[in-house]
């Protein structure tokens, strides 16, 4: 339904939950995969880094490309063609208000530098927040030919002025997934125990990323970036996660991409390209908790994690 242009926003979860998502399959090769390490930051400050030359290059003749762990995190834009999200009946809001809100990848098995892969696609969580409707969207991802699973992702959308659809004194709430799957961050009041810092390209890096697969205009388009109440086009947060998570595959990986299990963000505040990243990690055990900032204005846009599959190498 759409007034003046805009839809109104309405929720049935009867209809959303009963939705059966069509599996969906796609192939990608190591041009994606490489591109993608472009878009979110490596080699940006060293053509030949030697912690990131592998992930764009066959370096001393390696066969193959490596791929960061979040590459897998474009996997699920491919259950839209790239428009953001897909779209589940009895969910209807407006699209100019959606923001990503979380973004949580378990690695099975290192991502492949080019595969034959299929989606399968489901709602993970549903809750009314009275301003907003917060929607989970949980995506398994197997290779074709032999079935075995990869990755999964459980994207969290907070589709502003969608919420309000529940009884407010006891709002909607579903989730699917263990409740200790539900991280809540808190950074130690201790000193890090590293910093990463990454300057993001003005004028480019959300164009880049974007080549990736995600074309929502909300990250190139000046209009649409302002009706979401932006001075300008903001970066993907998953592009912000990939640098995120670059700088803790750099700091105690020594650039192994295959190290990381898994891997969780909360996008706090967005992020205008060109702005510099500022990482900061404090490591406990295989976990590594991370606080990503705007350094120009001194604010927190990510937190999260990135557990490891060994105790850091660094310390
Ligand atoms: C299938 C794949 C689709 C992927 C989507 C593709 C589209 C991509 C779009 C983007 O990349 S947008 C850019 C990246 N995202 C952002 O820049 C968002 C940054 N964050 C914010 O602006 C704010 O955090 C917010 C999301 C607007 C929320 O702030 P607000 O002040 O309105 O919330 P609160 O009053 O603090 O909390 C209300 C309620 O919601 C919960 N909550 C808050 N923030 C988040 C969050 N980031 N993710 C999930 N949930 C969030 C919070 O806990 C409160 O719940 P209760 O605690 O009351 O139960």
């Amino acid at each position: 339904m759409a007034t003046n242009g805009r839809t109104v926003a309405s929720v049935d979860p009867d209809v959303a939950l009963a939705y059966k998502f069509p599996e969906v399959s796609f192939a990608y090769d190591e041009r994606d995969v490489a591109l993608y390490a472009l878009g979110v930051g490596a080699c940006g400050a060293d053509a030949v880094d030697d912690k990131e030359l592998h992930l764009v290059h066959h370096r001393d003749g390696q066969r193959h490309i490596k791929a960061l762990p979040t590459f897998a995190s474009l996997f699920p834009n491919k259950n839209s063609n790239g428009r953001g999200i897909v779209n589940v009946p009895g969910i209807h809001f407006d699209a100019s208000l959606l923001l990503h809100g979380q973004q949580y990848i378990e690695i099975y098995k290192p991502i492949p530098s080019c595969a034959s892969v299929v989606n399968k696609v489901k709602v993970a969580g549903l809750h009314d927040k009275g301003k907003a409707t917060i929607l989970e969207i949980e995506t398994t991802t197997s290779l074709k030919d032999s079935g075995e699973v990869l990755c999964m992702n459980r994207s969290t959308i907070f589709l502003r002025g969608a919420g309000g659809f529940s009884d407010s004194s006891r709002p909607y709430s579903y989730t699917t997934y263990p409740a200790n799957q539900i991280s809540r961050i808190s950074i130690p009041n201790s000193a890090p125990s590293a910093v990463y810092e990454d300057q993001t390209q003005q004028s480019q890096q959300a164009l880049l990323y974007r080549l990736s697969g995600d074309y929502n205009p909300l990250h190139s388009d000046p209009m649409v970036a302002q009706v979401a109440g932006f001075t300008r086009p903001i970066l993907h947060g998953l592009c912000t996660l990939g640098f995120a998570a670059r700088a803790v595959i750099k700091s105690f990986c020594n650039g192994d991409p295959a190290a990381v299990r898994n891997i969780f963000g909360r996008f706090l505040l967005h992020v205008y390209p060109g702005e510099t990243l500022v990482t900061e990690m404090w490591v406990d055990g295989q976990r590594v908790q991370y606080q990503t900032k705007a350094k120009e204005r001194d604010r927190a846009v990510l937190s999260g994690y990135v557990l490891l599959k060994h105790i850091p190498s660094s310390l």
